[in-house]
């Protein structure tokens, strides 16, 4: 098992942060912890990567326990946290040096880990600039760059492409992506299509608590949201749009574009909307699936977890 975690708990103060947290990661990838801010992902990453000490439960990297083992165990783990730990009066090659060092590789072993992982991070050409002197993109290489130095089986990244602007997201999802062809990454994000594009799995927490744990494909299926949105352009009053068998709601969104709330197969309903324009005349433009937005979702999800 390359990551698990048996009721991973933990209190800042008297309420808990995160209760009852179990994961288990057993095959390489890229995994995704989706939450909201403040639902517990930095927290669960910090205990995993040994920056926190959790106040119950236990957390095993490769098998190994991090509390009874913790230089082991922290030698198969690479971390990359929210803010990135990143000594900006160093050169890229001073710090990768320094990182090797804190991680304890042997002295022979460095230079090489540290040309490869330039070469893999794409820093090579900056490696005598200053940290301070390069973009947000670059810096956040550099950060990878040391999650990656030590060969760890699991990378974990907390919001890695927080803050970095689209080209730049592109970029760290495309090294992310090669990074995990040799190890497993773990990595969260508030935001669900940044999950969609990267992961195979995903593990959503709220309120402290694992709501949703298993592939991205069965998040979809349930995160399929029960309404249409339909762009018409003679729309027809709202009472004409109930009449179709399996509408249970309508809001119009703009003068032309109208959210269509629905029970029962989303194809029926849908062949039943597209009928009814061409019957009434209302010059469908548009139908698609209203993918539920985040919040929607998570609402659906914790409710679940409460029954
Ligand atoms: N040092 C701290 N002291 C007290 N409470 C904290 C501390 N750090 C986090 N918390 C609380 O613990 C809960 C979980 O926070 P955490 O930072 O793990 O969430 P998150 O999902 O990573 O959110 P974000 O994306 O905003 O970082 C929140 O309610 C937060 O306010």
């Amino acid at each position: 098992m390359i990551l698990k975690t048996e009721n991973l708990s933990h209190k800042y103060t008297s309420t808990w942060a995160i209760r009852d947290i179990n994961i288990e990661i057993a095959d390489p990838g890229i995994i995704g912890l989706l939450g909201s801010n403040g639902a517990g992902k930095s927290t669960t990453m910090n205990i995993i990567c040994g920056t926190l000490n959790q106040t119950e439960g236990n957390v095993y990297v490769n098998d190994i326990d991090l509390r009874k083992h913790p230089l082991e165990a922290k030698k198969q783990i690479g971390f990359l946290p929210q803010i990135a730990p990143l000594y900006t009066d160093l050169t890229i090659d001073e710090y990768l040096v320094y990182c090797a060092e804190l991680r304890l590789m042997e002295k022979n072993k460095i230079k090489a880990a540290v040309e490869e992982v330039k070469e893999r991070c794409g820093i090579a050409h900056f490696a005598s600039r200053l940290i301070k002197n390069l973009s947000g993109g670059y810096r956040q290489r550099v950060g990878i760059a040391q999650s990656i130095i030590h060969k760890p089986k699991l990378v974990v990244m907390d919001e890695p492409t927080n803050g970095l602007d689209p080209n730049q997201m592109i970029e760290a999802r495309k090294l992310i992506r090669e990074i995990a062809e040799e190890h497993t990454v773990l990595f969260s994000s508030h935001v669900l299509s940044e999950v969609n594009l990267l992961c195979r799995e995903v593990i959503m927490i709220e309120g402290g608590r694992i709501v949703f744990s298993d592939s991205m494909d069965a998040f979809n299926n349930y995160a399929q949201s029960s309404a249409v949105l339909m762009r018409m352009d003679h729309p027809p009053a709202v009472a004409e749009l109930l009449k179709v068998a399996g509408v249970t709601g309508v809001d119009f969104v703009s003068d032309k574009q109208a959210r269509i709330h629905f029970e029962g197969s989303e194809e029926e309903v849908t062949d039943r909307l597209v009928a009814a324009s061409v019957a009434g005349g209302w010059r469908l433009k548009e139908i698609n699936p209203d993918k539920g937005v985040l919040d929607d979702v998570f609402k659906q999800l914790s409710q679940t977890a409460g029954q």
